[in-house]
């Protein structure tokens, strides 16, 4: 499916990323993450099973692949929401195996769900108060002196304030979470990630559910990120935001990585073209297969 969602300004695309040829599992200039050997089953299935993976810093890197790829399995392992069977995988030089969720976000490294998690019965600004980490209330001692933890509200306010007026939420900032649209918790859940101030910002699906009155205003702000030197990776089945906004593309198929390159090469790859046909060039066509298909004539579909 696709939005035809183009961002408001043509962007600048990061280039010489990588070392050497676009092969899966390049090195690159500045990796600010690299896995290897990131493995997971789930029973007899193996869902990731990446050898070699490097995301360049201060880019936007797509990760695609039809539907069951491994992409959000790999994201919950390397944000550390799910355990690896085996591998190991830095983030900005420091081991993130065994590292849990909230640990990781700390460290700068802040993902965003396919399906969103804006606390419904929390009010917008509640929501974007709980996306600030490292805050004195946490530290026992600290949060004995209230002069610490009031200066500390009033300044994650202020944030937050900001963050709501830039991503267009702060008339809403007292309703509740429930009252917003699919696109604006998407919106919503953004700016949240944006409280602690990462360094990589991980977003599955940003587009996914979000009305096309929104999608515009969502290009921009993943571009934002860019410009405001933050890292992207973004899971995506819309290959016109993929083609618009990634500087880098990483194909997944069966839990590998099969192709890696800029937006352009990456299309017209065979292995990813085959990736998306997969298994059913001679069967009928499930939904997902379809979805599948659909994206597939996407990519195929030249840059305009
Ligand atoms: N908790 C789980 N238990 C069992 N199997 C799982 C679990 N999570 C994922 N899988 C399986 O692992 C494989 C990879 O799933 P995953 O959701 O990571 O793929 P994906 O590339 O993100 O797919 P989509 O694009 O459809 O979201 C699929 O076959 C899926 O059914």
């Amino acid at each position: 499916m696709s939005s035809n969602a183009t961002p408001s300004s043509k962007p600048v695309k990061s280039v010489d990323l990588h070392v050497g040829d676009a092969a899966p599992g390049c090195k690159k200039n500045d990796p600010i993450l690299i896995a290897d050997g990131v493995r997971r089953t789930f029973g007899g299935l193996t869902a990731v099973d990446v050898d070699h993976v490097e995301i360049p810093r201060g880019a936007i890197t797509a990760l695609i692949g039809p539907n069951g790829a491994g992409k959000t399995t790999f994201f919950n392992l390397l944000t550390g929401f799910d355990k690896p069977d085996a591998g190991s995988w830095t983030f900005d030089g420091t081991s993130l195996a065994h590292v849990p969720a909230y640990r990781v976000a700390r460290m700068g490294l802040i993902r965003t769900f396919q399906l969103t998690k804006s606390l419904a019965l929390l009010s917008v600004m509640d929501n974007m108060k709980l996306g600030a980490t490292g805050q004195t209330g946490e530290n026992m001692f600290r949060a004995l002196l209230p002069v610490l933890w009031r200066k500390q509200d009033q300044e994650i306010e202020a944030r937050a304030v900001e963050l709501l007026t830039r991503f267009k939420l702060d008339a809403k900032r007292n309703d509740y979470a429930a009252s917003l649209s699919g696109g604006q918790r998407k919106l919503l859940e953004m700016a949240r990630a944006l409280m602690s101030e990462p360094t990589l910002v991980m977003l599955d699906e940003p587009m996914a559910g979000v009305n096309p009155a929104l999608t515009q205003s969502l290009l921009d702000h993943i571009l934002g990120l860019k410009e405001q030197g933050m890292t992207v990776l973004f899971v995506e089945h819309d290959m016109h935001m993929v083609r618009h906004i990634a500087d880098w593309v990483i194909v997944m198929a069966e839990g590998r990585v099969v192709a890696e390159g800029d937006p352009h090469t990456v299309m017209q790859n065979p292995a990813v073209i085959d990736a998306y046909l997969g298994q059913h060039h001679d069967s009928d066509l499930g939904s997902s297969d379809a979805d599948n298909v659909e994206a597939m004539k996407e990519l195929l579909d030249d840059d305009k």
